[in-house]
């Protein structure tokens, strides 16, 4: 399974330290950036990874920002992409539960590391559930 990685600088210091986390459990990471702690725009590494995941290069995506609310809106912009924003563990397995994300979006000014981490184990663990998930899933592409 190939993880990609990515967001802003406010998620800067989190991207690192789940890269080292998803490493050491023998995952494959390409982290998408910034791979600096100066200002950037997220959508710049949002769009990347996102096409990444509609290409099929990569598995899953986590994209951390500041309340996660900007690389969520960028990241559905894409047809094949469905982004969760998600704060507790318990919707980082909703999220994949009920509505088959492909990627986790973490709010790094309002969660702990330790809960992003938990959450991203927790939505890297869990299948889709089908069945009346599926027909809602499948209606959610406007065009
Ligand atoms: O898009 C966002 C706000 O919902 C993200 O949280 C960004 O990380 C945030 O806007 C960055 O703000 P900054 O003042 O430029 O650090």
């Amino acid at each position: 399974m190939k993880i990609g990685i990515g967001g802003d600088h406010a998620g800067f210091e989190y991207k690192n330290e789940i890269v080292k986390h998803l490493q050491a459990q023998g995952y494959e990471v390409e982290d998408f950036g910034p791979h600096s702690p100066s200002s950037v725009d997220y959508p710049d590494h949002v769009h990347p990874l996102a096409q990444s995941i509609e290409e099929k290069k990569t598995d899953f995506g986590i994209l951390i920002c500041g309340s996660a609310n900007g690389v969520a809106i960028t990241a559905n912009k894409h047809q094949g992409i469905r982004a969760g924003l998600c704060w507790e563990v318990e919707v980082a397995e909703l999220i994949r539960l009920h509505n088959d994300a492909n990627i986790i979006c973490l709010p790094a000014r309002f969660v702990s590391l330790e809960k992003s981490i938990a959450m991203v184990d927790k939505f890297l663990t869990t299948e889709f559930e089908g069945g009346r998930h599926q027909t809602r899933v499948d209606k959610i592409s406007c065009n």
